[in-house]
């Protein structure tokens, strides 16, 4: 194992992306590649050619890898797109990481459930995903597992952060811009923070490579999210506690918010094996959401609460 292990991270531009360039710049040399390649090297997953060429002449140590198509609604009219994005390019990754034994951590979604079920999702319950985004991204994730490259699939839920296109952010920007908003309140998972993600990445990156993780033993699926459970009209109303916006918030059934894409009804997952199998804590959403709300009034952004 190399002291300073060159980290390829695909999608440094996107939410969770953008959080990992600084939570991995102290495990390694951290090779910012993203889609118009504005600090690093530029790749399009869509494009084979592109994704072999940026491993040829980075040759990395390590891939992580946090691009995708995101965009649920919009998926179920460019599930081919969606498909190469989120599934096609996953089976090119799994190809040039398997045999030089490449270590790979990827992303994948509650999305991936059909949303009928009574207790938390475990990593064996069957899949069934009722959107183009869930099917792709099930397509991504399975190509990587039954490849045997030795990957790490971290399956995670409703992340929000200050940058990207997040429920977090539209929400400060509508309490600004409106009155009232209406509110699904009967879809339920769990909020998670786009920063702790990309810090138990970075934890279990430097352990690979500077401490005793043996990626061959750990390799497979796992349940990443915050801790606890509510429903998009509890994390607003949540959102609007702690930054006093007087909007007023009616919670309301899906039926009553159409969209071309159906979301799981309850998608809250189980996170006992990363937990267990990592021994690092995943605290309460709530705990989280006051954490990034102040990262937001530091920095002054735009979006300062
Ligand atoms: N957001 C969420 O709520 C959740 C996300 N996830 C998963 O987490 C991971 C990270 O998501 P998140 O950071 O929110 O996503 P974002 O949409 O914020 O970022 C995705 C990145 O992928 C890039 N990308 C899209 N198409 C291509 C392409 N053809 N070639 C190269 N790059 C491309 C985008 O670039 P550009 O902007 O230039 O198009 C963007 O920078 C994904 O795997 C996602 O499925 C899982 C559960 C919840
Ligand atoms: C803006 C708005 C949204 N909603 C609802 C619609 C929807 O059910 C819910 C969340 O809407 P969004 O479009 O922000 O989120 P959505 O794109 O459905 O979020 C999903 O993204 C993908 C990438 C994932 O992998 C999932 O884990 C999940 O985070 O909030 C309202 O009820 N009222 C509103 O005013």
């Amino acid at each position: 194992m190399t002291d300073t292990p060159r980290i390829l991270l695909i999608g440094s531009d996107g939410q969770v992306g953008w959080e990992l360039r600084r939570t991995l710049a102290p495990v390694g040399q951290v090779i910012a590649a993203s889609f118009d390649g504005a600090d690093g090297p530029a790749v399009d997953l869509t494009d084979s050619a592109s994704l072999r060429r940026l491993f040829h002449e980075t040759a990395p140590d390590a891939v992580v890898n946090a691009a995708a198509y995101t965009a649920v609604d919009r998926a179920e009219t460019e599930p081919e797109l969606a498909q190469a994005i989120n599934g096609d390019a996953l089976a090119l990754m799994a190809e040039l990481c398997t045999a030089p034994r490449i270590p790979v951590i990827h992303y994948s979604t509650d999305f991936v459930f059909s949303g009928v079920t009574d207790h938390p999702y475990r990593e064996e319950d069957p899949a069934e995903p009722r959107s183009v985004y869930g099917r792709t991204k099930l397509a991504g994730e399975q190509a990587l597992l039954d490849s045997g490259a030795p990957a790490l699939v971290l399956r995670t839920a409703w992340v929000y952060g200050v940058r990207g296109r997040n429920f977090l952010l539209t929400m400060l920007n509508l309490f600004r811009e409106r009155t009232e908003l209406r509110i699904v309140d009967d879809q339920i998972g769990t909020p998670t923070w786009s920063r702790m993600l990309a810090e138990v990445s970075a934890q279990i990156t430097y352990r690979i490579f500077h401490g005793s993780l043996d990626i061959e033993q750990i390799k497979g699926l796992y349940h990443v999210t915050g801790g606890g459970a509510t429903s998009w009209f509890g994390f607003a109303e949540a959102i609007r506690e702690a930054t006093g916006s007087q909007c007023r918030l009616t919670p309301i059934p899906t039926s009553e918010y159409p969209a071309p894409a159906p979301r799981p009804a309850y998608s809250v997952l189980d996170t006992g094996h990363f937990r267990n199998t990592f021994g690092l804590a995943l605290p309460d959403w709530r705990q989280s959401l006051a954490l990034c709300l102040a990262d937001l009034r530091e920095q002054r952004s735009p979006y300062t609460p």
